[in-house]
């Protein structure tokens, strides 16, 4: 049984889609340029600048009013070294793409050096790097979500994402079954790690994920809180509507 609630993560491109969604209540607001693939990187400008905001945000004084926790997306795994020193330390998650790395060892090696560097360069105790599997993973040339959740569940991971490599419309739930959704979420709880679904997630797909056996721990959005594509500019009301959403999941007590 789960004591949490369920999270929500949007991907915002700048400091005023940042505001937008800080305004909307959205519990996790993750750094990503949707115009240059899935996980691509920001600006460090932007990384800089939001994390300035962060500081200065009206919630900041009201110790009653929970800030949004911060993620970035560094990139596939042949970026991220372009890129993770520059993270500043106020960030709480960092997520790196496995396009491209087919053998568990070098995904593994990875990763150690991801989260060494994230330690390293915010002076300890910095971003958690959180592990992220493609639904389609024969397109972005990469290991399955089974063999790379598992992989996060060994390494102790503590939070793993799903997403798609593609953004052509087709959704996690295109690529992979219910079936499978479920053992995701299995190798999640053994491990005590928390799982969350991206992918071109319609908010009308949500009642059909609350499902004993799949139940995410939280939904990643991008295309569906905006107002027309990913790449357009955040909708209030989609955005509005999502946070509602989430929010009125789980009864607590009933979740298994
Ligand atoms: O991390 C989440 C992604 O930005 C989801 O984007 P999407 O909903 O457009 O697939």
């Amino acid at each position: 049984m789960s004591h949490l609630v369920t999270d929500l993560l949007v991907s915002v491109r700048d400091l005023r889609e940042y505001a937008i969604a800080v305004a909307a209540g959205v519990t996790i607001i993750d750094f990503k340029e949707p115009d240059h693939g899935p996980l691509a990187a920001v600006d460090a400008a932007i990384w800089q600048q939001s994390a300035s905001a962060a500081g200065r945000s009206p919630n900041a004084g009201d110790l009653s009013a929970k800030p949004p926790l911060m993620s970035a997306a560094l990139g596939e795994a042949v970026d991220y070294v372009d890129t993770i020193d520059l993270l500043p330390r106020q960030f709480h998650f960092a997520k790196i793409g496995p396009s491209g790395i087919v053998c568990p060892e070098e995904l593994k090696r990875i990763w150690l050096d991801a989260r060494q560097r994230l330690s390293q360069s915010t002076g300890g105790g910095g971003a958690e790097l959180v592990a992220v599997a493609y639904a389609d993973h024969d397109a972005a040339g990469c290991l399955p979500p089974e063999a790379i959740f598992q992989l996060a569940a060994d390494l102790g991971f503590h939070r793993c994402l799903i997403d798609t490599f593609h953004k052509d419309g087709a959704s996690t739930l295109d690529h992979v079954s219910r079936a499978r959704l479920g053992q995701l979420s299995k190798i999640s709880r053994r491990a005590s790690m928390r799982w969350m679904i991206a992918g071109s997630i319609r908010i009308e797909m949500v009642d059909s994920l609350e499902t004993p056996t799949i139940e995410p721990d939280g939904y990643a959005v991008r295309g569906d809180v905006c107002e027309a594509g990913r790449t357009a500019g955040l909708s209030p009301s989609r955005l509005a509507a999502w946070v509602e959403k989430v929010a009125s999941l789980r009864p607590v007590e009933t979740r298994q």
